[in-house]
């Protein structure tokens, strides 16, 4: 049985030229409060559901709604399709100017509905196909984002075939449903994906104490998180499913709400595509690499991504 342990997260500093600005910057974590008023925030919301009508979307409250715009992100590849371009609405386009980074500036959004309870399994963000900024602006109501420091069984999940880390999804699936009263049923819970690949002579064995700790930090409404280094690379985040969450140092639990955010990502192009972090272990660019030097079919494993 796998106990997550949160711990308090890191002491974030104030930038002292806006008190807004929260950083921890020896992880490459920036949180901006505010960056949007309330009236962006509503026009967002009535946009959104413009498209996507609260009262269709009802009948499957549990499952996140998402719509793209810019260069379509690909479930298949983890990546961003070349074909399917979708105008970017003024409402995303008015704050670009504001992004901390302005070189370059993303041109992959996914807006999301989290239904009340929902969440999104940990994972990392694809490292070939994306740049390092990766952005998620939340609206609607505030949610803990969960962080941690991948390990060595990260890396080995990435590297095994997509039927055995179904398996485990499903085994640590019915565990979470065994172990907890609470909360909904988890969406399928992994750290990473792969797409078939061979499978290397070398994975590292599960460890069952490679667990990093893992730490909460509260995403406001209105707020702009800005993940860069190894919060970029190294670490996984995820929103977990709950009905409830404490928040502040009252203990109070309060009830989740409907939550949206629009994740911001540039798309790496020719001889951009790649990556040398300093993570191998859940690098897809390393995988890959690591696929084709054991003489296995191109591709490897995709993404350290959920569906
Ligand atoms: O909803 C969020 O804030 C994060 C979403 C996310 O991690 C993703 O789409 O990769
Ligand atoms: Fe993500």
């Amino acid at each position: 049985m796998t106990i997550l342990h949160s711990t308090p997260a890191p002491t974030p500093t104030v930038d002292p030229s806006n008190p807004n600005i929260l950083r921890w910057d020896d992880i490459g974590l920036m949180l901006i409060h505010d960056f949007i008023t309330q009236n962006d925030e509503a026009t967002m919301i009535e946009a959104f559901h413009a498209q996507d009508p609260l009262t269709e979307i009802q009948g499957n409250l549990r499952k996140r709604i998402s719509q793209h715009f810019g260069y379509h992100f690909d479930y298949t590849t983890f990546g961003a399709s070349d074909t399917r371009f979708t105008p970017v609405p003024d409402y995303i386009t008015n704050f670009l100017p504001h992004l901390p980074i302005q070189n370059p500036l993303p041109d992959q959004f996914t807006v999301q509905y989290y239904p009340p309870g929902s969440g999104i399994p940990p994972h990392v963000d694809t490292h070939s196909m994306f740049g390092e900024a990766l952005y998620s602006l939340s609206f609607g109501s505030a949610v803990p984002m969960q962080f941690r420091m991948s390990g060595a069984n990260d890396a080995r999940k990435m590297r095994l075939p997509k039927r055995s880390v179904q398996q485990q999804q499903k085994q640590q699936q019915q565990q979470q449903q065994q172990n907890t009263t609470t909360n909904p049923p988890s969406p399928p819970s992994a750290t990473t994906t792969s797409q078939e690949p061979p499978q290397p002579q070398t994975l590292p064995p599960s460890d069952p104490s490679d667990h990093h700790p893992t730490w909460e930090i509260l995403l406001p409404a209105r707020s702009l998180l800005l993940m860069t280094g190894a919060a970029r690379y190294g670490y996984t985040h995820a929103i977990r499913p709950r009905k409830t969450d404490v928040i502040g140092d009252s203990g109070e639990a309060v009830p989740r709400q409907g939550r949206y955010s629009i994740t911001m990502r540039s798309v790496r192009r020719g001889d951009e595509i790649g990556c040398d972090c300093a993570f191998p272990g859940v690098c897809d660019a390393r995988v890959r690499e690591e696929m084709e030097r054991g003489g296995g079919e191109s591709g490897g494993a995709a993404a350290a991504r959920q569906p």
